[in-house]
Order: C-alpha cells, then sequence, then structure tokens
C-alpha cells in the first residue's frame, strides 16, 4: 500500500510559495531520507504531511487519507523539541507523554499501563537504564533516542523525524542512527526523516528526495547520489562517494572567503 502520495502539491505561507508542485509517492515500510538545503522546505513539507500545516493545493494522502484523518498513523518529531526543559520531567515520563497525549487527555498520574509502554519504548531504544534520570540532564544522543522512544510509543505507521541528528557530535549521531536503522530493521513503520548530513543513514534510505523548493531529484540512492544530480543543488564541488557497497554525499557548499586584493 502507498503509505504518502503527494500529486502536484504546492505549500503555502500567505502569499509565499514555500514548496511547488511536488509529486511523490512513497510505499508502506519505506525510508525516505529528505534532503535539501536551508529554506528548502523540508520542515514544511513534514508538518504538511503531518496535519500541522494546512494551506497547500494538490491531492495528499497519507494510507489513502487526508494528513487531518490519518493523525493516529502518524507521529512527528519537530527539530528543536517543544519540550519545557525547566519542568523536571524524567526520561520515563517523557515518554509516557507520548502515550497520553496521543490519547487526547492530560492525566496528572501516569497509567501503569502507559508507564510499561513506555518501559518498553525506552529499552528499545537502548535506554532503559536512565528511565529515572532528568531529561534535561542526558546527553544529546540520550535526548534525541528518548523522543524516538516518544515517538514510538503509540505505534506510528508512518515516523516523521525532522533533523534528528543535528547539533550531535559525530559519536551521538552514529549512536541515534543506530537506533533509526534497528526501527527500519525491526519495526514495519514507514520514515520520512530529513537531514542535512545524509551520511549516517544512506544505508537505510530506501528513497532520496532532493528538494530546493522544487522536486530536485527522487529515487533510490543510486539514482540520486550521483555527481550530476547533486551538484544541480550543492554546487560543482558536490560528490558522491562509493565506500564498499556504500554511498556518500560530499557536499561542496563551504565557502572560503579570502579578504580582497589591495
Ligand atoms: N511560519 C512561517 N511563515 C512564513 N514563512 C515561513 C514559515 N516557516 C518557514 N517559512 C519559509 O518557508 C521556506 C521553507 O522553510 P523550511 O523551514 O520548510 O525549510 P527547511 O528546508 O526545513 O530549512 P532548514 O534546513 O533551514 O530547516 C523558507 O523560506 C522559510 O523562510
Amino acid at each position: 500500500m502507498e503509505a504518502v502520495k503527494a500529486e502536484s502539491v504546492s505549500i503555502y505561507y500567505d502569499s509565499y510559495t514555500a514548496v511547488e508542485n511536488l509529486t511523490f509517492k512513497l510505499e508502506e515500510g519505506e525510508t525516505l531520507l529528505l534532503l535539501g538545503p536551508n529554506g528548502a522546505g523540508k520542515t514544511t513539507l513534514l508538518r504538511t504531511l503531518a496535519g500541522f500545516h494546512r494551506d497547500y493545493k494538490g491531492k495528499l494522502l497519507i494510507f489513502g487519507k487526508h494528513p487531518l484523518e490519518a493523525r493516529d498513523l502518524i507521529s512527528y518529531v519537530p527539530q528543536s523539541h517543544y519540550l519545557n526543559e525547566r519542568v523536571p520531567l524524567t526520561a520515563l515520563e517523557v515518554v509516557a507523554m507520548g502515550g497520553i497525549y496521543k490519547r487526547g487527555f492530560v492525566h496528572f498520574k501516569i497509567p501503569k499501563k502507559i508507564l510499561k509502554s513506555a518501559e518498553e519504548a525506552l529499552e528499545f531504544v537502548g535506554l532503559r537504564h536512565i528511565k529515572n534520570k532528568l531529561f534535561k540532564e542526558l546527553s544529546g544522543g540520550q535526548k534525541q533516542r528518548v523522543l524516538l522512544a516518544r515517538a514510538l510509543i503509540s505505534n506510528p505507521k508512518l515516523l516523521l523525524l525532522d533533523e534528528p541528528l543535528s547539533v550531535l557530535d559525530p559519536s551521538a549521531r552514529v549512536e541515534v542512527a543506530n537506533v533509526l536503522g534497528k526501527i527500519k530493521k525491526e519495526k514495519d513503520i514507514t520514515m520520512i526523516i530529513t537531514t542535512h548530513d545524509i551520511n549516517p543513514l544512506t544505508e537505510i534510505g530506501d528513497k532520496i528526495m532532493l528538494l530546493n523548493r522544487q522536486l530536485v531529484a527522487f529515487g533510490t540512492p543510486e539514482e540520486v547520489l550521483r555527481d550530476e544530480v547533486i551538484s544541480r543543488v550543492y554546487g560543482p564541488l558536490s560528490k558522491a562517494v562509493r565506500i564498499g557497497n556504500r554511498l556518500y554525499c560530499i557536499i561542496g557548499d563551504v565557502h572560503i572567503h579570502r579578504g580582497e586584493r589591495r
């Protein structure tokens, strides 16, 4: 079954067109890596799929349903999680919140059943041992894994992840990428992951979309990670490199401005 179907979708902020005339399909169980420069419309697309942003034209279906009707099937992990870290929640409570809010009401006492599911979700991301630690005291990689556990507790069919690797150091990136790989392998979840750094994730990407307000390329890593495709967005210094049986992307978007000559 098609998990996501977009036909001629344009997304707006008032008169500004953030994404223009986008058409693509994603099959159930596939993982899509969504790549594009700053302002390309990645977050906008994710929020529209999640049903949070509604100003769009065209046809958008999530498992055959309008995004608003599909909300129970979707978990969305925003880029900067909007968790108020001044509230002293433990890792377990943060994960449990994912089970509570989905049901549309807030408990003061978390039901035992939800706490048990939260523990299982923490176990899945390898963090059961820190369940009673305060969320704000965790490392960046641990926080991101807790947020993944929170997104998993409601058993979504579509997981939308906005920059899950950003602001992490290289070892934490690998840590989080490994958990994403485990989700891909062990759970039947369709995923869309936006990222600036595609390299830790190329192994789990079935499809890659290169977006720059319009669709630049969509296909398998073999089809998209080619010099002539990525250089359309990232310039002539961009390269696709194969190491072993994996493709990596070197993005040549670093410009060193030398001082003017006198
Ligand atoms: N709430 C908003 N109101 C008006 N314009 C917006 C709003 N949010 C985003 N935009 C604009 O829409 C365009 C796409 O933004 P978006 O955040 O989707 O890009 P992105 O690819 O996720 O960028 P980044 O990689 O920097 O996160 C940008 O030009 C941005 O300024």
